[in-house]
């Protein structure tokens, strides 16, 4: 098992060059048991079915105002070890509750997310873990207001690639959450894959497996959980079911 990545100055090690910032990479943040110990406790009634993704939010979904009502907290599978972890490392001080929320999203060979931001409803930090198999994350610039119809030649925003292993786990804070756009490419195969087009590569756990496969990694299933700190909670539920936060 990894040691706990309690300093920042541990985190500063897996900060990833050239971006905005800050995202980090901490390959092999789970192990193998602990990765299948999750996949086997994600509810199997619980999918929401998306053109081309299914998804699940933990606690709940939601409200329209971006409000967390939750009668009940993150099941210990998705806190131990996870949120145990992360929190170690501090990454969430200043939060205004830690983590209270959990997106899974499951993503066949060929399926993906457009490009978006995650936006006000939530603390600007996002911890993503990856289960399953492999594939890239595209962060783009986002533009600014006056580049969009600019007729003078604006430059092309910038872009990034972000290989994500299976285990690891991708840190998205401040300015790299704020002002970059971030989504997966609908393929069957991720190429063209080198040190000097993935943004990750020193921080790798096993950059060998996929020179060896040409610099392309092909597409499994794989299961993002992104854990979140929602900014609204309503009490409601929690005067109703007697909890104090
Ligand atoms: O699966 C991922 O790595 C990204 C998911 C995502 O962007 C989201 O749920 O907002
Ligand atoms: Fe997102």
């Amino acid at each position: 098992m990894m040691d706990e990545i309690t300093p920042i100055g541990l985190l500063e090690q897996h900060k990833i060059p050239d971006l905005p910032a800050a995202m980090y990479y901490i390959p092999n943040f789970i192990n193998e048991d602990e990765e299948q110990r999750i996949l086997e406790k994600i509810p199997a009634n619980r999918w929401i079915s998306l053109t081309h993704r299914r998804l699940q939010a933990i606690p709940a979904q939601l409200t329209a105002n971006n409000t967390l009502v939750a009668s009940s907290k993150m099941p210990p599978w998705l806190t131990n070890p996870v949120v145990d972890r992360i929190s170690s490392s501090g990454i969430y001080e200043g939060a205004p509750h830690g983590i209270n929320h959990c997106l899974i999203n499951e993503y066949l060979p060929g399926q993906g997310i457009m490009p978006h931001e995650d936006g006000a409803a939530y603390h600007p930090v996002v911890a993503t873990v990856s289960l399953g198999g492999s594939l890239v994350l595209d962060v783009t610039e986002k533009r600014k207001e006056n580049d969009a119809d600019a007729s003078d030649g604006a430059s092309e925003p910038k872009r990034w690639r972000i290989l994500q292993e299976p285990r690891s786990l991708l840190l998205t804070t401040s300015s790299a959450y704020t002002d970059t756009l971030h989504g997966i490419a609908e393929v069957k195969e991720d190429s063209d894959l080198t040190p000097e087009t993935v943004a990750n590569w020193k921080l790798l756990g096993n950059a060998g497996v996929i020179e060896a496969n040409g610099g392309c990694n092909t597409r499994t299933d794989r299961i993002s959980l992104t854990y979140r700190d929602v900014n609204k909670v309503s009490n409601v539920a929690s005067k109703l079911f007697g909890k104090t936060r």
